[in-house]
């Protein structure tokens, strides 16, 4: 089945939160949605969970709108995290997951199974208050999976997770969609949007200022970064035109150029000045571009 998105636009009153988004996945894909802080991504998320309806356009997956008859197809991580604080980890699970239509012993069943690929399986009948945050999301998370829902929606999975856990999400993320669960998902981090997607949209202020495949946006992006190590002072390349920044590294610097002729420039720079023991042009990071892009809102 395919989510379509075609030309959504949500008002709140006079306010535009959305405008113009269109979009398709593909059973297996996973699609990320980017944007600063209020730029529209929750708002998106509950149109396509039929939370919320749209002012115009429309959204389906697999050709049909998403209701609550069809809430046991779709699993969601919410950004409000939203657990029972009083109840253990499996009066929760059980509870959640009835109302998607499983069965007790299944439900029991799968929850053992992640709870020991979370490496927490003493969890079971501890109560949710007693977990640290990043524990929580691991349960929250569960709740979203634990159904084998077809289409998974996941709004920030990664937001306050050490290193560790969020590696084990990343990789039970990347699983789910080998097995065919078609993903949306939104994140600040832009190294986790560049370790999973393929595709993704950009959002600023409900509008889509970039859409496309990771690796064409990068390739076709004007902007590049070099990387530059010498025994001198490199601050005077900032006065080139399209020298967009510069920043100071231990033996070098980081400069963004607006693109690719500038770099020849920045390079005649250089060797004029002296010995250049580093000189290399890379394709921007989605972090550069998204900066660029949206403006400084970035989270990291
Ligand atoms: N129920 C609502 N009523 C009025 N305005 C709303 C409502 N929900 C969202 N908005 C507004 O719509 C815009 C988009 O909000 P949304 O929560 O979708 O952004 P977001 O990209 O998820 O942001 P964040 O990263 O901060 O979660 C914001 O300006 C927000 O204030």
């Amino acid at each position: 089945m395919t989510l379509e998105i075609n030309s959504i636009k949500k008002k709140f009153d006079e306010h535009v939160a959305v405008d113009g988004i269109s979009l398709k996945v593909g059973k297996g894909e996973m699609f990320g949605l980017l944007g600063a802080n209020g730029a529209g991504k929750t708002t998106t998320f509950r149109m396509i969970l039929g939370l919320l309806d749209p002012t115009e356009g429309s959204v389906t997956w697999g050709g049909e709108r998403i209701t609550y008859k069809r809430t046991h197809l779709v699993g969601y991580l919410p950004e409000e995290r939203g657990l029972f604080p009083k109840l253990t980890v499996k009066e929760q699970l059980l509870y959640l997951m009835r109302l998607k239509g499983m069965k007790k012993p299944e439900i029991i069943k799968e929850m053992r199974t992640w709870l020991e690929r979370f490496q927490v399986p003493e969890y079971e009948n501890k109560k949710v208050e007693e977990l640290s945050k990043g524990n929580q999301q691991k349960i929250q998370f569960m709740a979203a999976v634990l159904h084998k829902p077809e289409l998974l929606i996941l709004d920030e999975p990664f937001s306050g997770l050490d290193p560790v856990n969020s590696d084990m999400l990343k990789k039970a993320v990347l699983d789910l969609q080998q097995s065919g669960t078609t993903i949306v998902f939104s994140s600040h981090q832009m190294s986790n949007v560049e370790a999973l997607c393929e595709d993704l949209i950009m959002l600023k202020r409900g509008r889509p200022v970039l859409q496309g495949s990771l690796k064409e946006i990068k390739r076709s992006y004007g902007m590049k970064s070099i990387s530059i190590r010498a025994d001198y002072k490199l601050d005077f390349l900032q006065s080139i035109p399209g020298v967009l920044s510069l920043e100071e590294t231990k033996d070098g610097a980081i400069v963004k150029v607006e693109n690719e002729k500038v770099g020849e420039e920045v390079f005649r720079m250089i060797s004029e000045k002296g010995f250049v023991r580093k000189f290399e042009i890379e394709e921007p990071s989605l972090h550069d571009i998204f900066i660029d892009k949206v403006g400084g809102d970035a989270d990291e």
